[in-house]
Protein backbone atom coordinates (compact mmCIF):
# COMPACT_ATOMS: atom_id res chain seq x y z
CA UNK A 1 0.00 0.00 0.00
CA UNK A 2 1.36 3.57 -0.99
CA UNK A 3 0.56 6.10 0.97
CA UNK A 4 1.30 9.73 -0.28
CA UNK A 5 2.40 11.04 3.08
CA UNK A 6 1.89 14.97 3.58
CA UNK A 7 0.88 15.17 -0.54
CA UNK A 8 -0.47 19.06 0.08
CA UNK A 9 3.05 19.46 0.12
CA UNK A 10 2.89 19.58 -4.20
CA UNK A 11 0.24 20.89 -3.96
CA UNK A 12 0.81 24.95 -2.82
CA UNK A 13 4.30 25.28 -2.48
CA UNK A 14 5.60 26.94 0.48
CA UNK A 15 5.99 30.90 0.07
CA UNK A 16 6.61 33.91 2.20
CA UNK A 17 4.06 35.83 3.35
CA UNK A 18 4.33 39.63 4.54
CA UNK A 19 1.03 39.58 6.61
CA UNK A 20 0.83 41.90 9.06
CA UNK A 21 0.28 39.95 12.52
CA UNK A 22 -1.97 43.05 13.65
CA UNK A 23 -4.44 43.05 11.12
CA UNK A 24 -7.68 41.02 12.65
CA UNK A 25 -9.28 40.46 9.19
CA UNK A 26 -7.61 38.98 5.87
CA UNK A 27 -9.40 37.14 3.15
CA UNK A 28 -8.47 33.88 0.83
CA UNK A 29 -10.22 33.91 -2.52
CA UNK A 30 -10.47 30.64 -4.28
CA UNK A 31 -12.08 29.99 -7.96
CA UNK A 32 -13.62 26.34 -8.71
CA UNK A 33 -12.71 25.98 -12.11
CA UNK A 34 -15.75 23.34 -13.33
CA UNK A 35 -16.80 21.32 -15.95
CA UNK A 36 -20.17 23.28 -16.41
CA UNK A 37 -18.78 26.84 -14.68
CA UNK A 38 -16.87 28.66 -12.73
CA UNK A 39 -16.77 29.91 -9.10
CA UNK A 40 -15.40 32.27 -7.23
CA UNK A 41 -15.24 31.98 -3.27
CA UNK A 42 -13.96 34.86 -1.22
CA UNK A 43 -13.42 34.01 2.30
CA UNK A 44 -13.01 36.03 4.88
CA UNK A 45 -11.27 35.37 8.36
CA UNK A 46 -11.08 36.74 11.72
CA UNK A 47 -7.89 36.35 14.23
CA UNK A 48 -9.69 37.82 17.38
CA UNK A 49 -6.07 37.71 19.36
CA UNK A 50 -2.74 36.97 18.06
CA UNK A 51 -2.60 33.47 20.07
CA UNK A 52 -5.71 32.30 18.36
CA UNK A 53 -6.47 30.77 15.57
CA UNK A 54 -8.04 32.55 12.85
CA UNK A 55 -11.70 32.10 12.19
CA UNK A 56 -14.10 31.81 9.18
CA UNK A 57 -16.39 34.02 8.99
CA UNK A 58 -18.18 34.52 5.71
CA UNK A 59 -18.29 33.51 1.94
CA UNK A 60 -18.97 35.88 -0.63
CA UNK A 61 -20.05 33.14 -3.49
CA UNK A 62 -21.14 33.92 -7.42
CA UNK A 63 -21.03 31.85 -10.43
CA UNK A 64 -20.82 31.96 -14.37
CA UNK A 65 -22.03 29.44 -16.78
CA UNK A 66 -20.70 27.52 -19.08
CA UNK A 67 -17.26 26.61 -17.72
CA UNK A 68 -13.82 27.20 -19.27
CA UNK A 69 -13.62 24.44 -21.08
CA UNK A 70 -16.41 25.71 -23.12
CA UNK A 71 -13.93 28.35 -24.39
CA UNK A 72 -11.15 25.62 -25.40
CA UNK A 73 -10.50 27.45 -28.68
CA UNK A 74 -10.68 30.86 -27.47
CA UNK A 75 -8.35 31.13 -24.46
CA UNK A 76 -8.83 34.88 -23.91
CA UNK A 77 -12.75 34.71 -24.02
CA UNK A 78 -12.48 32.28 -21.17
CA UNK A 79 -10.70 34.35 -19.09
CA UNK A 80 -12.54 37.33 -19.78
CA UNK A 81 -15.35 35.18 -17.65
CA UNK A 82 -12.74 35.07 -14.70
CA UNK A 83 -11.99 38.91 -15.28
CA UNK A 84 -15.39 39.16 -14.50
CA UNK A 85 -15.85 37.38 -11.48
CA UNK A 86 -12.46 38.35 -9.95
CA UNK A 87 -13.67 42.14 -10.54
CA UNK A 88 -15.99 41.14 -7.60
CA UNK A 89 -13.23 40.62 -5.14
CA UNK A 90 -12.56 44.13 -6.02
CA UNK A 91 -15.44 45.33 -4.36
CA UNK A 92 -15.12 42.67 -1.62
CA UNK A 93 -11.72 43.20 -0.15
CA UNK A 94 -10.68 46.45 1.32
CA UNK A 95 -8.08 48.61 -0.67
CA UNK A 96 -4.82 47.86 1.42
CA UNK A 97 -6.04 44.00 1.84
CA UNK A 98 -5.55 43.65 -2.09
CA UNK A 99 -1.58 42.63 -1.96
CA UNK A 100 -1.82 40.15 1.04
CA UNK A 101 -5.48 38.85 -0.58
CA UNK A 102 -4.46 35.51 -1.90
CA UNK A 103 -6.01 34.49 -5.02
CA UNK A 104 -6.17 30.87 -6.85
CA UNK A 105 -7.73 28.86 -9.55
CA UNK A 106 -8.04 25.44 -9.43
CA UNK A 107 -9.56 23.54 -12.56
CA UNK A 108 -11.13 19.95 -12.29
CA UNK A 109 -12.59 17.26 -14.89
CA UNK A 110 -13.49 19.80 -17.81
CA UNK A 111 -10.04 20.65 -17.99
CA UNK A 112 -8.70 17.08 -17.28
CA UNK A 113 -11.03 16.24 -20.62
CA UNK A 114 -9.14 18.57 -22.79
CA UNK A 115 -5.73 18.54 -24.65
CA UNK A 116 -3.24 19.10 -22.77
CA UNK A 117 -2.33 22.20 -25.13
CA UNK A 118 -5.48 23.46 -25.13
CA UNK A 119 -5.74 23.41 -21.41
CA UNK A 120 -2.67 25.35 -20.82
CA UNK A 121 -3.65 27.78 -23.17
CA UNK A 122 -6.45 28.38 -20.95
CA UNK A 123 -4.54 28.52 -17.69
CA UNK A 124 -2.21 31.04 -19.15
CA UNK A 125 -4.49 33.36 -19.96
CA UNK A 126 -6.26 33.29 -16.78
CA UNK A 127 -2.67 33.36 -15.20
CA UNK A 128 -2.22 36.86 -17.05
CA UNK A 129 -5.76 38.30 -15.57
CA UNK A 130 -4.16 37.29 -12.08
CA UNK A 131 -1.11 39.25 -12.70
CA UNK A 132 -2.76 41.82 -13.68
CA UNK A 133 -4.78 42.00 -10.61
CA UNK A 134 -3.94 43.88 -7.11
CA UNK A 135 -4.10 40.61 -5.33
CA UNK A 136 -1.15 38.50 -4.42
CA UNK A 137 -0.75 35.88 -6.83
CA UNK A 138 1.36 33.02 -5.01
CA UNK A 139 3.41 30.28 -7.08
CA UNK A 140 1.05 27.59 -8.70
CA UNK A 141 -1.68 29.93 -8.89
CA UNK A 142 -3.61 28.44 -11.46
CA UNK A 143 -3.74 24.76 -12.18
CA UNK A 144 -5.79 21.36 -13.03
CA UNK A 145 -6.30 19.95 -9.78
CA UNK A 146 -5.42 15.93 -8.86
CA UNK A 147 -8.81 14.35 -8.17
CA UNK A 148 -8.11 12.51 -5.38
CA UNK A 149 -7.11 16.31 -4.06
CA UNK A 150 -10.99 17.42 -4.77
CA UNK A 151 -12.36 14.50 -3.10
CA UNK A 152 -10.05 14.91 0.38
CA UNK A 153 -10.95 18.59 -0.12
CA UNK A 154 -14.21 18.46 0.45
CA UNK A 155 -14.13 16.15 2.75
CA UNK A 156 -12.09 18.45 4.70
CA UNK A 157 -15.08 21.50 4.14
CA UNK A 158 -17.60 19.60 5.08
CA UNK A 159 -16.16 17.89 8.17
CA UNK A 160 -14.90 21.35 9.45
CA UNK A 161 -18.27 23.19 9.03
CA UNK A 162 -20.06 20.38 10.51
CA UNK A 163 -17.41 20.51 13.65
CA UNK A 164 -15.66 16.97 13.29
CA UNK A 165 -12.25 18.41 12.62
CA UNK A 166 -12.17 20.06 16.07
CA UNK A 167 -11.86 18.47 19.44
CA UNK A 168 -12.66 15.21 21.14
CA UNK A 169 -14.96 12.75 19.69
CA UNK A 170 -14.62 12.82 16.08
CA UNK A 171 -17.26 11.49 13.95
CA UNK A 172 -16.65 12.48 10.62
CA UNK A 173 -18.88 11.71 7.58
CA UNK A 174 -17.81 10.55 4.04
CA UNK A 175 -18.98 12.60 1.21
CA UNK A 176 -19.91 12.13 -2.31
CA UNK A 177 -20.16 14.81 -4.77
CA UNK A 178 -21.29 14.71 -8.44
CA UNK A 179 -19.82 16.91 -11.05
CA UNK A 180 -20.43 17.43 -14.87
CA UNK A 181 -17.01 15.13 -15.56
CA UNK A 182 -16.09 13.47 -12.62
CA UNK A 183 -17.55 11.79 -9.08
CA UNK A 184 -15.75 11.86 -6.07
CA UNK A 185 -16.33 9.39 -2.92
CA UNK A 186 -14.45 9.82 0.43
CA UNK A 187 -14.54 8.61 3.67
CA UNK A 188 -12.43 8.07 6.55
CA UNK A 189 -12.38 3.90 7.42
CA UNK A 190 -12.87 2.79 10.79
CA UNK A 191 -11.82 -0.87 10.24
CA UNK A 192 -8.78 -2.47 9.33
CA UNK A 193 -10.42 -4.73 6.70
CA UNK A 194 -11.58 -1.41 5.19
CA UNK A 195 -7.19 -0.95 4.52
CA UNK A 196 -6.48 -4.53 3.42
CA UNK A 197 -9.09 -4.48 0.86
CA UNK A 198 -8.28 -0.90 -0.41
CA UNK A 199 -5.96 -0.50 -3.68
CA UNK A 200 -3.05 1.57 -2.06
CA UNK A 201 -3.97 4.77 -4.45
CA UNK A 202 -7.14 4.92 -3.15
CA UNK A 203 -5.60 5.84 0.22
CA UNK A 204 -4.14 9.16 0.96
CA UNK A 205 -3.13 10.47 4.77
CA UNK A 206 -2.81 13.93 5.75
CA UNK A 207 -1.97 16.01 8.69
CA UNK A 208 -4.74 18.78 9.46
CA UNK A 209 -5.55 21.02 12.44
CA UNK A 210 -3.30 18.58 15.17
CA UNK A 211 -4.61 14.80 13.46
CA UNK A 212 -3.52 13.19 10.80
CA UNK A 213 -6.31 11.25 9.24
CA UNK A 214 -6.06 8.61 6.38
CA UNK A 215 -8.84 8.88 3.73
CA UNK A 216 -10.12 6.74 1.29
CA UNK A 217 -10.60 9.01 -1.84
CA UNK A 218 -11.20 8.20 -5.50
CA UNK A 219 -11.93 10.75 -8.20
CA UNK A 220 -14.12 8.80 -11.41
CA UNK A 221 -12.93 10.90 -14.66
CA UNK A 222 -16.01 10.67 -17.11
CA UNK A 223 -18.65 9.86 -14.39
CA UNK A 224 -20.05 12.82 -13.54
CA UNK A 225 -23.36 13.48 -14.78
CA UNK A 226 -23.08 14.85 -18.08
CA UNK A 227 -20.23 12.72 -18.93
CA UNK A 228 -23.07 9.71 -18.00
CA UNK A 229 -25.11 10.94 -20.75
CA UNK A 230 -22.71 10.86 -23.48
CA UNK A 231 -21.73 7.74 -21.94
CA UNK A 232 -25.22 5.96 -21.98
CA UNK A 233 -25.80 7.68 -25.20
CA UNK A 234 -23.12 6.13 -26.47
CA UNK A 235 -21.36 9.51 -27.53
CA UNK A 236 -18.28 9.69 -24.75
CA UNK A 237 -14.80 9.41 -26.23
CA UNK A 238 -16.31 9.09 -29.98
CA UNK A 239 -15.79 11.30 -32.81
CA UNK A 240 -19.09 12.62 -33.78
CA UNK A 241 -20.05 12.50 -37.23
CA UNK A 242 -21.48 14.86 -38.27
CA UNK A 243 -25.32 14.79 -38.20
CA UNK A 244 -25.19 11.48 -35.99
CA UNK A 245 -27.70 10.52 -34.00
CA UNK A 246 -27.67 9.46 -30.46
CA UNK A 247 -30.83 7.67 -29.18
CA UNK A 248 -31.81 6.49 -25.58
CA UNK A 249 -34.69 4.68 -23.71
CA UNK A 250 -33.96 7.37 -21.26
CA UNK A 251 -35.19 9.87 -22.92
CA UNK A 252 -38.82 11.18 -23.80
CA UNK A 253 -40.11 8.87 -27.40
CA UNK A 254 -40.23 12.05 -29.78
CA UNK A 255 -37.41 14.20 -28.60
CA UNK A 256 -34.99 15.16 -31.02
CA UNK A 257 -32.59 17.87 -30.03
CA UNK A 258 -28.85 19.32 -29.75
CA UNK A 259 -26.82 19.50 -26.74
CA UNK A 260 -23.07 21.26 -26.66
CA UNK A 261 -20.77 20.22 -24.21
CA UNK A 262 -16.87 20.06 -23.63
CA UNK A 263 -16.79 22.10 -27.28
CA UNK A 264 -18.79 19.43 -29.39
CA UNK A 265 -22.24 19.34 -30.53
CA UNK A 266 -24.45 16.15 -30.20
CA UNK A 267 -27.53 15.21 -31.49
CA UNK A 268 -29.48 13.00 -29.20
CA UNK A 269 -33.09 11.97 -28.99
CA UNK A 270 -35.52 9.31 -27.91
CA UNK A 271 -36.44 5.49 -29.03
CA UNK A 272 -39.21 6.52 -31.45
CA UNK A 273 -39.15 3.05 -32.71
CA UNK A 274 -38.30 1.25 -29.21
CA UNK A 275 -39.01 0.88 -25.68
CA UNK A 276 -38.97 3.43 -23.05
CA UNK A 277 -39.30 4.13 -19.21
CA UNK A 278 -37.47 3.23 -16.07
CA UNK A 279 -36.45 -0.48 -17.17
CA UNK A 280 -35.02 -0.32 -20.51
CA UNK A 281 -33.65 2.83 -19.34
CA UNK A 282 -31.57 1.50 -16.13
CA UNK A 283 -30.57 -1.57 -17.98
CA UNK A 284 -29.08 1.11 -20.68
CA UNK A 285 -27.23 2.76 -17.58
CA UNK A 286 -26.06 0.04 -15.84
CA UNK A 287 -23.95 -0.44 -18.95
CA UNK A 288 -22.11 2.40 -17.57
CA UNK A 289 -21.50 1.76 -14.21
CA UNK A 290 -21.23 -1.79 -13.79
CA UNK A 291 -18.07 -3.31 -12.68
CA UNK A 292 -16.52 0.10 -13.17
CA UNK A 293 -15.82 1.55 -9.50
CA UNK A 294 -14.40 -0.26 -6.68
CA UNK A 295 -16.99 -1.00 -3.75
CA UNK A 296 -15.72 -0.69 -0.30
CA UNK A 297 -17.85 -2.64 2.04
CA UNK A 298 -17.66 -0.48 4.57
CA UNK A 299 -19.53 2.79 3.16
CA UNK A 300 -22.88 0.19 3.17
CA UNK A 301 -23.64 0.39 6.70
CA UNK A 302 -22.52 4.60 6.68
CA UNK A 303 -24.70 7.59 5.92
CA UNK A 304 -22.94 10.49 3.42
CA UNK A 305 -22.76 13.93 2.86
CA UNK A 306 -23.95 14.43 -0.78
CA UNK A 307 -24.08 17.37 -2.60
CA UNK A 308 -23.79 19.23 -6.49
CA UNK A 309 -25.82 17.01 -8.76
CA UNK A 310 -27.13 15.06 -6.22
CA UNK A 311 -28.32 18.20 -4.57
CA UNK A 312 -29.97 19.70 -8.00
CA UNK A 313 -31.33 16.65 -9.15
CA UNK A 314 -32.87 15.91 -5.69
CA UNK A 315 -34.50 19.30 -5.31
CA UNK A 316 -35.24 19.27 -9.22
CA UNK A 317 -37.91 16.73 -8.27
CA UNK A 318 -39.25 17.96 -4.73
CA UNK A 319 -37.00 15.38 -3.10
CA UNK A 320 -35.72 18.01 -1.10
CA UNK A 321 -36.33 21.62 -0.36
CA UNK A 322 -33.86 23.60 -2.82
CA UNK A 323 -33.29 25.62 0.12
CA UNK A 324 -32.86 23.35 2.93
CA UNK A 325 -31.79 20.05 1.65
CA UNK A 326 -32.74 17.82 3.54
CA UNK A 327 -32.52 13.26 4.23
CA UNK A 328 -33.28 10.95 1.60
CA UNK A 329 -32.62 7.31 1.47
CA UNK A 330 -31.02 5.80 -1.52
CA UNK A 331 -34.17 4.43 -2.84
CA UNK A 332 -35.93 7.64 -2.44
CA UNK A 333 -33.54 8.21 -5.41
CA UNK A 334 -34.84 5.20 -7.09
CA UNK A 335 -38.37 5.69 -6.66
CA UNK A 336 -38.57 9.26 -8.17
CA UNK A 337 -36.56 7.90 -11.42
CA UNK A 338 -39.56 5.77 -11.84
CA UNK A 339 -41.71 8.00 -11.37
CA UNK A 340 -40.22 10.42 -13.91
CA UNK A 341 -39.31 7.51 -16.46
CA UNK A 342 -42.75 5.71 -16.58
CA UNK A 343 -44.49 9.66 -16.93
CA UNK A 344 -41.33 11.03 -19.16
CA UNK A 345 -43.98 13.26 -21.38
CA UNK A 346 -45.30 14.83 -18.06
CA UNK A 347 -41.97 16.01 -17.05
CA UNK A 348 -40.52 16.18 -20.52
CA UNK A 349 -41.01 20.41 -19.86
CA UNK A 350 -38.07 20.62 -17.05
CA UNK A 351 -35.66 18.66 -18.30
CA UNK A 352 -35.11 16.37 -21.05
CA UNK A 353 -32.50 14.15 -19.24
CA UNK A 354 -34.31 14.13 -15.95
CA UNK A 355 -35.30 10.51 -16.68
CA UNK A 356 -31.84 9.32 -17.08
CA UNK A 357 -29.76 11.80 -14.89
CA UNK A 358 -32.11 10.09 -11.70
CA UNK A 359 -31.48 6.61 -13.60
CA UNK A 360 -28.20 6.94 -13.15
CA UNK A 361 -27.65 8.49 -9.83
CA UNK A 362 -29.29 5.35 -8.93
CA UNK A 363 -27.52 2.82 -10.59
CA UNK A 364 -24.41 4.50 -9.69
CA UNK A 365 -25.16 4.42 -5.99
CA UNK A 366 -26.24 1.11 -6.06
CA UNK A 367 -24.47 -0.79 -9.11
CA UNK A 368 -21.48 1.44 -9.24
CA UNK A 369 -20.59 2.25 -5.37
CA UNK A 370 -22.83 -0.18 -3.62
CA UNK A 371 -24.45 1.36 -1.36
CA UNK A 372 -28.10 -0.38 0.03
CA UNK A 373 -31.49 1.07 -0.53
CA UNK A 374 -31.59 2.31 2.84
CA UNK A 375 -28.30 4.07 2.83
CA UNK A 376 -29.07 7.14 4.50
CA UNK A 377 -27.91 10.48 2.59
CA UNK A 378 -27.32 14.15 3.67
CA UNK A 379 -28.17 16.31 0.92
CA UNK A 380 -26.59 19.55 1.73
CA UNK A 381 -25.84 22.94 -0.29
CA UNK A 382 -24.61 25.21 2.66
CA UNK A 383 -23.87 24.69 6.13
CA UNK A 384 -23.22 27.73 8.22
CA UNK A 385 -24.06 29.48 5.15
CA UNK A 386 -21.01 28.57 3.59
CA UNK A 387 -20.83 26.44 0.51
CA UNK A 388 -20.14 22.82 0.23
CA UNK A 389 -17.50 22.89 -2.05
CA UNK A 390 -13.24 21.55 -1.94
CA UNK A 391 -12.65 25.36 -2.13
CA UNK A 392 -12.73 25.60 1.64
CA UNK A 393 -10.60 22.98 2.02
CA UNK A 394 -8.16 24.03 -0.66
CA UNK A 395 -8.03 27.89 1.07
CA UNK A 396 -7.10 26.23 4.66
CA UNK A 397 -4.37 24.67 2.42
CA UNK A 398 -3.25 27.92 0.34
CA UNK A 399 -3.62 29.79 4.26
CA UNK A 400 -1.46 27.38 5.51
CA UNK A 401 1.41 27.30 2.89
CA UNK A 402 1.57 30.96 3.03
CA UNK A 403 1.65 30.85 6.83
CA UNK A 404 -1.25 32.95 7.19
CA UNK A 405 -2.88 30.08 9.28
CA UNK A 406 -3.39 26.83 10.79
O1 LIG B 1 -19.88 26.15 -4.66
C1 LIG B 1 -20.76 25.38 -5.02
N1 LIG B 1 -21.86 25.24 -4.30
C2 LIG B 1 -22.84 24.41 -4.65
N2 LIG B 1 -22.81 23.67 -5.75
C3 LIG B 1 -21.74 23.77 -6.54
C4 LIG B 1 -20.69 24.61 -6.22
N3 LIG B 1 -19.79 24.48 -7.14
C5 LIG B 1 -20.27 23.58 -8.01
N4 LIG B 1 -21.44 23.15 -7.69
C6 LIG B 1 -22.25 22.12 -8.36
O2 LIG B 1 -21.35 21.27 -9.09
C7 LIG B 1 -22.07 20.63 -10.13
C8 LIG B 1 -21.35 20.77 -11.42
O3 LIG B 1 -20.10 20.16 -11.37
P1 LIG B 1 -18.80 20.86 -11.94
O4 LIG B 1 -19.14 21.88 -12.96
O5 LIG B 1 -18.01 21.35 -10.78
O6 LIG B 1 -18.09 19.66 -12.69
P2 LIG B 1 -16.75 18.86 -12.35
O7 LIG B 1 -16.65 18.79 -10.85
O8 LIG B 1 -16.95 17.52 -12.97
O9 LIG B 1 -15.63 19.64 -12.96
C9 LIG B 1 -23.44 21.29 -10.15
O10 LIG B 1 -24.31 20.44 -9.47
C10 LIG B 1 -23.22 22.57 -9.38
O11 LIG B 1 -24.43 22.99 -8.82
CA1 LIG C 1 -16.94 20.19 -9.08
Amino acid sequence: HSNRVMWFQEFFPPNVCPINAKENTFYGIMFDAGSTGTRIHIYTFVQKSPEDLPELEGEIFESVKPGLSAYADQPEKGAETVKKLLDMAIDAVPPHLWKKTPVVLKATAGLRLLSEEKAEALLSEVKEVFEESPFLVPEDSVGIMDGSHEGILAWITVNFLTGQLSGQNQQTVGTLDLGGASTQITFLPRFEETLKETPGDFLTSFEMFNSTYKLYTHSYLGFGLKAARLATLGALNKEVVDGQMFRSSCLPKQLEAEWHFGGVKYRYGGNREGETGFKPCYLEVLKVVKGKLHQPNEIRGSSFYAFSYYYDRAADTNLIDYEQGGVLEVRDFERKAKEVCDNMERYNSASPFLCMDLTYITALLKEGFGFKDNTVLQLTKKVNNIETSWTLGATFYLLQSLGMTY
